[in-house]
């Protein structure tokens, strides 16, 4: 069984996937993280390296190889991959796979991305609250029409990360 978790940068796939696979015994896989070590570079140096377009072709790649292992995981993807290519379509796909969109509001968005931009190129260089709030709003908009086909949908707001993994897991029962 694969969990695939799916939202918005700083909604808290990469924390929330990390303890769920701890309580569930199963890997975590984190796709940025695997892409890293794919490239031997961060997410911030490919970026600057080699642009949007090279990041967003390797991270359809690596997808797809994760998506085809059999193995059971717990899979935390970039707040963009399912938006780009077939991604989604292959994410639905997936057999044994069950996708899930962590939902989080614009203002916790905004708080936690504003101490957190440094390492996602996107919203590096917003430096007011009200323009990377402004950025977030259209762009989450955008997504939303992605993020919403996935299986579950939990809402995170104010819940901790443990009563994030809670709720998924009562999802999942
Ligand atoms: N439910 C939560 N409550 C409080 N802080 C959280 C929660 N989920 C994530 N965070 C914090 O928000 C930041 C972004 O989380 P992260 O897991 O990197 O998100 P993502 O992988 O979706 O971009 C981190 O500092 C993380 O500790
Ligand atoms: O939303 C996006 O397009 C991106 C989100 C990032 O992952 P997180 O959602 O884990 O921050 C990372 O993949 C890259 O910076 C692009
Ligand atoms: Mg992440």
């Amino acid at each position: 069984m694969k969990l695939i978790l799916i939202g918005y940068m700083g909604s808290g796939k990469s924390s929330v996937g990390k303890v769920l696979a701890g309580q569930l015994s199963v890997n975590f896989l984190d796709l940025d993280a695997e892409i890293s070590a794919e490239e031997n570079k961060s997410i911030p140096q490919i970026f600057s390296d080699h642009g949007e377009v090279y990041f967003r072709r390797k991270e359809a790649e690596v997808l797809k190889k994760l998506l085809e292992k059999d193995e059971g995981c717990v899979l935390s993807l970039g707040g963009g991959t399912p938006c780009y290519g077939k991604n989604m379509e292959l994410i639905k796909a997936a057999p044994k796979a069950t996708s899930i969109y962590l939902k989080t509001g614009l203002l916790q968005l905004t708080e936690r991305l504003m101490v957190e931009k440094e390492h996602r190129p996107l919203i590096k260089d917003l430096d007011s609250s009200e323009a990377l709030e402004d950025y977030i709003r259209k762009h989450l908009f955008e997504r939303t029409f992605f993020y919403n086909q996935s299986d579950l949908i939990v809402s995170t707001d104010g819940k901790s990360v443990d009563e994030v993994v809670a709720a998924i897991a009562e999802e999942l029962d």
